[in-house]
């Protein structure tokens, strides 16, 4: 089959590779020209695990192409994604205007029959503001072309993108005419074979079903940083309460560890967004409201902590950290914690000095007029002269240091871990004080 991806960031790439990989032809479209260039020329803009070798196997086998011209796009494909970004409005409702311009652009060119998807997540009803769209462009010009909307949000996480892609929990279809179930089900044969994958439904339960699925992520582990903060205060280890609860299958061992708070570009910016649309709608969503409040305020508990154990003087200190991105695996720094910690230890007047086995080039972008944050090469480096150490993404080479090592290059041996990968009674021993997220300190 042939199909045209629009937005060639995190999602579309993934999508745009993956359905090369079983066979389709596929061309890749986004508007960003320095991006497209670095595509044609072998490269992948992010740090996403396999995916640059995955992008290269199909560029040389011709089944994957890359473009900015969206028309190309438009008269290539029986079926068109659209998987562009929906950043978060200033009121926090989702922003669809990329959404609704390449909408717009396909009803300008359209001539036959496609199948408009929207893969980008979408509040309810966009899928019809994009019919819309498209319908009036094919008024204007006056012509008459048959064509379907469907809606296929997408549940990859990043970091694991590829895996979750390959071999998906489930595929949601949202479309209201056979025709385009039937092309989405052959689409998505190959990744269907093992059992029965696709939930097909109408459009506006699609386009919430993707809101449920990250909100109630993002509900977890709210709740668990919310106990975490209660453990704390009665002397009790979340991590035991973790494995507690997670060995009862209704309950569950995924989603509930605890930590300094979700980011990425996703849960933040959805939970709002689903916030948003409730509002709207004339629903005060409770739960959303003390989901989003926890988390942000779960960001400061390490900041908090170091605070306690420097009497609130961090002045002229520098600490050590380990770990930016948002999650280990990805490059990202959308929405990290880190920043967060970041930004409130240079307001009290500290220094900064990071490493990230991989998302150093983005967040040296952020923090480029920064003086007072410097980034390291190596795990070590990082931690030589700091006054104490800050753990904030659990990337696996945090996870075994060498400790004699490390306490020898610390002014103090403290180690404030924000993704509890230490044990308190091992680094106790090891003569650190140890702060983690609710357990006993
Ligand atoms: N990142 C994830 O893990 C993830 C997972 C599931 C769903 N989503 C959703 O998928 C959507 C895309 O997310 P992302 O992380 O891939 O975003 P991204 O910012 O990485 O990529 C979006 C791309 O769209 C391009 N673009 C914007 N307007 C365009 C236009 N008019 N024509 C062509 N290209 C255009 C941008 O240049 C960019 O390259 C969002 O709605 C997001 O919520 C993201
Ligand atoms: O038990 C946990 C699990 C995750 N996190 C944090 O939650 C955030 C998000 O993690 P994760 O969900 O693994 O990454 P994303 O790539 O943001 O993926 C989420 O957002 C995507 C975009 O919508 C969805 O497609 C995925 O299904 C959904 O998991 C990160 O900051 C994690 O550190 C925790 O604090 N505790």
């Amino acid at each position: 089959m042939n199909i045209s991806i629009v937005g060639t960031g995190y999602v579309g790439l993934v999508t745009g590779t993956c359905f090369a990989d079983v066979g389709n032809q596929v061309l890749c479209v986004d508007n960003n020209q320095s991006k497209i260039d670095l595509l044609l020329d072998g490269k992948i803009p992010i740090y996403e695990p396999g995916l640059e070798e995955l992008v290269s196997s199909n560029i040389a086998q011709q089944r994957l192409q890359f473009t900015t011209d969206i028309n190309r796009a438009v008269a290539y494909a029986d079926i068109i994604f659209i998987a562009v970004g929906t950043p978060p409005d200033e009121d926090g409702s989702a922003d669809l205007s990329h959404v609704l311009a390449v909408a717009k652009a396909i009803g300008q060119t359209l001539t036959d029959y496609r199948v408009i998807v929207t893969k980008s997540t979408v509040p309810v009803g966009t899928a019809a503001k994009v019919r819309k769209a498209v319908q009036a462009e094919l008024d204007a010009r006056a012509v008459n072309v048959e064509f379907s909307v469907a809606s296929n949000p997408e549940f990859l996480k990043e970091g694991a993108a590829i895996d979750d892609f390959m071999k998906p929990d489930r595929v949601v279809i949202g479309a209201d005419d056979d025709r385009a179930v039937e092309l989405l089900r052959s689409l998505y044969a190959p990744f269907n074979r093992n059992h029965e994958r696709l939930i097909v439904m109408d459009i506006p339960s699609a386009e919430l079903t993707k809101y449920a699925a990250n909100a109630m992520l993002a509900t977890k582990i709210s709740f668990m940083n919310e106990l975490s903060n209660l453990a704390e205060r009665l002397d009790a280890d979340i991590e035991l309460v973790r494995q507690g609860i997670g060995s009862d299958p209704r309950i569950g061992y995924h989603f509930i560890y605890p930590g300094c708070g979700y980011g990425g570009s996703c849960f933040p910016k959805d939970v709002q967004a689903l916030h948003r649309t409730a509002r709207q709608h004339g629903y005060n969503a409770r739960i959303l409201d003390a989901v989003e409040a926890v988390n942000q305020d779960q960001k400061s508990v390490l900041l908090d902590k170091i605070d306690a154990h420097f009497d609130g003087d961090l002045s002229g200190k520098t600490f050590a950290i380990w770990g930016l991105a948002f999650k280990p695996n990805t490059d990202d720094m959308r929405e990290a914690p880190s920043r967060v910690i970041i930004d409130g230890l240079l307001a009290r007047g500290a220094k900064v000095k990071a490493y990230d086995p991989v998302a150093t080039e983005e967040a040296s972008h952020i923090y480029q007029q920064q003086q007072d944050v410097a980034f390291a090469g190596d795990l070590y480096s990082a931690t030589a002269d700091a006054d104490g150490l800050i753990v904030v993404t659990e990337w696996k080479a945090f996870r075994s240091p060498d400790f004699t090592r490390l306490k020898s290059q610390l002014r103090t041996p403290v180690i404030f871990d924000g993704r509890n990968i230490y044990e308190p009674a091992m680094l106790a021993q090891a003569g650190f004080k140890y702060y983690g997220i609710g357990r006993s300190n």
